[in-house]
């Protein structure tokens, strides 16, 4: 029998049923959950049909800060807008947009680095509208639930200039 104690499970609750205690978090774009479970070896026939811990407790963190989605200030277009322009970012015409063309080695460079932009934009629930001609992608960030600039578009568009670097 499973016996909990506070966030730990105690060690002997896992000895007396022939398994062992595990912790792993998991994370979704709004909560993290910590789970503690006691994981039994699973004979051969059930691998992989059945899940192979007895018990699980689980934790919620405290809901994560969500950057917001607001307009850019005019100061705040001082702060963050202007450093960008002046590294090759440009207004996109007619729109509240900043977009930049990027250029790598060959379509390799160009897909991997796209993949890491991806991954970080579903994990901030923010994403690139992109054009891609072998080495080349064209990315434009503008936040729609505002209309235009918002601070998500500073930290993707860093995170795109920080990142193409690397290549
Ligand atoms: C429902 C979902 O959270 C919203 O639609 C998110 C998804 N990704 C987004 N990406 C961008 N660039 N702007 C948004 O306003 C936006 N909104």
């Amino acid at each position: 029998m499973a016996v909990a104690l506070g966030r730990r499970l105690l060690p002997s609750a896992a000895a007396a049923v022939g398994g062992r205690n595990y912790s792993c978090w998991t994370s979704t774009t709004s909560l993290a959950l910590w789970h503690t479970r006691i994981l039994l070896p699973l004979p051969d026939t059930q691998r992989g049909t059945a899940a192979p811990y007895v018990y699980t407790r689980s934790f919620a963190s405290k809901p994560k800060k969500r950057m917001s989605s607001v307009k850019l200030t005019p100061d705040e277009r001082d702060v963050h807008v202007k450093p960008l322009l002046e590294g090759g970012w440009k207004m996109v015409d007619g729109r509240d947009a900043v977009e930049k063309k990027f250029q790598f080695k060959d379509f390799n460079q160009a897909w991997s680095w796209m993949n890491r932009v991806a991954l970080a934009s579903e994990k901030m629930d923010h994403h690139p509208e992109w054009f891609n001609v072998y080495n080349r992608v064209e990315v434009t960030w503008s936040t729609h639930d505002c209309g235009g600039l918002s601070l998500k578009d500073i930290k993707m568009a860093k995170f795109c200039d920080d990142t193409s670097k690397i290549y």
